[in-house]
């Protein structure tokens, strides 16, 4: 009989992206821990405190405006406004009032202003929380003498090995600053979440919604753990390794990135990747696809990009020689998503909160800078790689009629002649009932089910439930849109990475599974396995419940 194993479990999360880790945690604490627990002085005092950071922070802030870009001078000028703003001064007061010293009072009224900005029915104030937030933080930092991002940062810079991050939540744009780390625990946080999107396509393991703040805070910086990414279960690390142990991709020859099935048809295999050095660790070991490469991720990184075409053909370039002569590279163009927001994004303000068409219709210099870069890249480094174009959030044909037009226009132009496909995403439920029009004048379609899924049923990404990939009208949706097409069905949301949906997949007639790079091993053996014949199409259709689907799914 084997001897039980005693170590020591910490927690059970959702594992967003699969694969097992282990290093040393590095415990981000949430903002609030950096507030201090001295005694109040008088209202007074902490007012004029307040008073004085704020005055700082309108300093700092119009200092930094000189020489910006007119978009980023608006947001600077929207910030100190708010800055100003009664309701702003007004929570302070009762803050204050209630006791509470000059760094806390604001930290809560933040909070108080939070929940009403963002649950407000008025647009302006939703969209713009993000520059109000940020104003705030701005003030808060000066209060407490230290900057809350950098001091995150520098923790993980300088864990040493490659260390397992431990927070409440992460925002990308704090995630795409730091190194990589071997894994991410995340207490909040959502499976479809951009951040763990990200991660997941960089091969990290990343385990969201690990529940209870006591479960959780049992972790502390230094702790050598370990994930395992099948359970969820995290545990004291057996061995002193930082190393991803499971979602690694096999030695050895380089693997055909296309798989021959039982009945003889061929499916690509592909990936979603974000940055140019996962796609050259990939191509290794595999001829490379890329499926899905999110630009607004590069963007977000280095928002200097998006108004210098030089360097953005440059950063585009690395992308195509990282996939080598023989792969291929599906650049998505800008899809700025709540969670992926950025004021550079926008050059006026009334047009946040704008997506796909409509988005690139009111920007159109961002637009066709962007696409100028992509052509310009692909003949300054392409090198034979094919440049595959696709558009996100398109509803209509007349969208899609728009976005082709600047790629063929833009195209000529530039006197591209390598291999060129333009495609779109299907990730609004009303482009289903278009699939069929469009479908003469698209390359590929791609299915975004993360969106998908979203708008079916009415929910936000980041408050999952299981059962809902269930959704029976989902299914009903997907058939609807997919029964008469004849071109490329490609799925590059989460769902084409789970094994238990391939079969259905490929009975809708999918042909490309691009998937993340921690579940690209498991989703090339499962479908050199499956058996093809398998129909349940026609019964699913019938089902009226989440269960039942759940149940024939998962038999
Ligand atoms: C791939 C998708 O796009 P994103 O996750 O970036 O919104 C999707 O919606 O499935």
């Amino acid at each position: 009989m084997q001897k039980a194993e005693r170590r020591v479990f910490y927690l059970h999360g959702i594992a967003a992206s699969s694969g097992d880790a282990s290093g040393p945690a590095v415990v981000l604490p949430p903002v609030h821990r950096f507030l201090p627990e001295r005694e109040s002085l008088s209202v007074d005092q902490e007012r004029q405190l307040l008073e004085k950071g704020i005055e700082q922070a309108l300093d700092h802030l119009r200092r930094f405006e000189e020489g910006q870009p007119e978009p980023i001078r608006e947001m600077l000028h929207l910030q100190q406004v708010f800055l100003r703003d009664p309701q702003l001064a007004d929570e302070i007061e009762i803050q204050l009032a209630a006791g509470y010293n000059a760094p806390t009072a604001l930290f809560r009224a933040l909070e108080v202003l939070k929940k009403r900005f963002t649950e407000s029915a008025n647009d302006f104030y939703r969209q713009r929380w993000v520059d109000f937030e940020d104003a705030g933080r701005t003030v808060l930092d000066i209060l407490l003498g230290v900057s809350y991002e950098e001091t995150c940062l520098e923790r993980v810079r300088t864990a040493g090995d490659r260390p397992v991050v431990v927070a409440f939540d992460l925002a990308p744009a704090m995630y795409l600053k730091m190194p990589k780390p071997a894994a991410i625990i995340l207490r909040d946080g959502g499976p479809s979440g951009h951040l763990a999107l990200l991660a997941a396509n960089q091969g990290i393991p990343i385990l969201v919604r690990t529940g209870p703040a006591a479960e959780f805070e049992r972790i502390s910086d230094g702790n050598w753990i370990e994930i395992h990414g099948e359970t969820g279960a995290v545990y004291e690390a057996r061995e002193r390794m930082s190393d991803v142990i499971g979602a690694s991709a096999p030695t050895g020859v380089r693997e055909d990135n296309s798989i021959t099935l039982a009945d003889g048809r061929v499916v690509r295999l592909s990936l979603n990747a974000d940055d140019a050095e996962t796609i050259r660790e990939h191509g290794l070991h595999h001829r490379v696809s890329v499926g899905l490469f999110r630009t607004e991720f590069l963007y977000l990184r280095d928002t200097s990009l998006l108004f210098d075409e030089k360097r953005s053909v440059a950063a585009y370039g690395e992308v195509m020689r990282a996939a080598g002569q023989d792969g291929s590279v599906t650049f998505r163009l800008l899809d700025v998503d709540e969670d992926k927001f950025s004021a550079h994004f926008f050059t006026k303000p009334g047009n946040r909160g704008l997506r796909g068409a409509d988005y690139y219709r009111a920007e159109p210099e961002i637009f066709h800078a962007q696409i100028r870069s992509l052509f310009q890249a692909a003949i300054e480094h392409g090198s034979g790689a094919e440049l595959r174009i696709m558009a996100p959030m398109m509803r209509t044909p007349e969208d899609w009629q728009f976005v082709l037009s600047a790629l063929q226009a833009e195209q000529e132009r530039s006197g591209y002649e390598g291999p060129f496909r333009a495609g779109m995403m299907v990730e609004i439920p009303s482009a289903l009932f278009s699939m069929e029009r469009m479908q003469h004048s698209v390359d590929f379609f791609s299915l975004g089910t993360n969106d998908l899924l979203r708008y079916v049923i009415g929910k936000s990404r980041s408050q999952p439930a299981p059962d809902d990939l269930y959704e029976p009208a989902f299914y009903r949706l997907l058939f609807h849109g997919m029964r008469r097409i004849k071109r490329e069905v490609s799925i590059c949301g989460m769902m084409g990475a789970r094994v238990e949906f391939l079969p259905l997949f490929l009975e809708l007639g999918v042909t490309n599974f691009s998937v993340p790079l921690g579940a690209y091993e498991t989703v090339r053996q499962r479908l050199m396995s499956i058996d093809p014949q398998q129909r349940m199409l026609r019964a699913l259709l019938r089902m009226q419940s989440r269960a039942e689907i759940r149940e024939a799914l998962q038999s």
